[in-house]
Parts: C-alpha cells; structure tokens; sequence
C-alpha cells in the first residue's frame, strides 16, 4: 500500500474578506470526471509544501496568482476525504494577478453566486465534493445574509 495522496484544492473567491462570488472549474479530463465541477487543485509533490502546491496548481491550470486566505476546516488534518486513497485540503484565495483561463485540466470556468445556494449545489460535481462545497456555502453564509424582508 503506499500512502494517502494529499490534493490541495483553491476557493477562489472574489474577495477573500467578503466573498461572494467563488471561481469552479468543470474538468476535462481523465474520462471518468471529465464533464464534472470541482475546485481548481491538484496533487502536492513530494517535499512541496500544499499551500506552495496550491499556488501553482492555480498558476499552472488558470494562470493566476493568487493570495491565500484561511483553510476551510475539515474535520482531519490531512483534509475532506475523496476516496480510500486521497484527502483535499480546501483554502480560500483571492486573484492578485491575470485573469483566469481553462489553461489546463478543465474546460469551462465559472464564478459562481455564493449566495444562491441550490444553484451552486446543483452543479454536477465531483461526487466527493459536495459535502465540502456545502460546509463553504455554510461558513460563507453568515455575513452574506441579506436583511430580512419586511411585510
Ligand atoms: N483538483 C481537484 N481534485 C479533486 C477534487 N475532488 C476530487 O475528488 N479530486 C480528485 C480528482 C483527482 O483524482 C485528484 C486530483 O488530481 P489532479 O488530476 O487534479 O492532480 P494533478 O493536477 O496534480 O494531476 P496529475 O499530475 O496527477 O496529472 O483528486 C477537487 O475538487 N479538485
């Protein structure tokens, strides 16, 4: 058996203090996940630190520079679990140079609106995805709750 595979996946979100707006990626490839959304990321290499990892995954795949916010917490360290062999650690970041490209892996870019729940959980994910997308969606939700409406 060799180890777990650490992937590192970018929520990248329009403004890291206020976000309301997150960057998906719809993969390409290989044929079993082509066709389906998922953080843009990928997997950390030996001796590479996963934040350092992160960073040039979203340089390598979109073309970006990105600045890193917090870590979406998980409840083990090494991440959310995708399946037996691999876990992803998930932080936020925020665009500080380019404008992001289907360079690699993907084929479709989306920003999508944080706020519309049912919208972003209706996208074909990669199934693994969906428990994390969902605890996002929740630790986004609180500053981005519209005033009730009166009637
Ligand atoms: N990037 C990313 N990978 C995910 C997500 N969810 C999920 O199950 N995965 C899986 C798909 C892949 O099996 C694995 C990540 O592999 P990858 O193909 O993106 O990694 P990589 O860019 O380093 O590619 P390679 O060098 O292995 O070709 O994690 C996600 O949201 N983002």
């Amino acid at each position: 058996m060799t180890g777990l595979i650490q992937v590192v996946g970018g929520a990248v979100v329009d403004n890291l203090a206020q976000p309301a707006a997150m960057l998906v990626a719809r993969r390409s490839a290989p044929e079993h996940l082509a066709g389906l959304w998922e953080f843009p990321g990928g997997k950390v290499e030996p001796g590479e630190e996963p934040e350092t990892a992160l960073v040039r995954e979203l340089a390598e795949e979109l073309g970006i520079d990105v600045r890193l916010g917090s870590e979406l917490p998980a409840e083990e360290p090494q991440g959310w679990p995708l399946n037996g062999r691999a876990s992803m650690r998930v932080w936020f970041a925020e665009v500080t140079r380019g404008e992001a490209m289907p360079l690699e892996d993907h084929d479709e870019l989306r920003w999508v609106d944080l706020r519309n729940r049912q919208a972003v959980l209706g996208l074909p994910w990669i199934p693994a995805d969906y428990p994390i997308v969902s605890a996002l969606l929740d630790s986004v939700a609180v500053p981005l709750q519209e005033p009730l409406a009166k009637d």
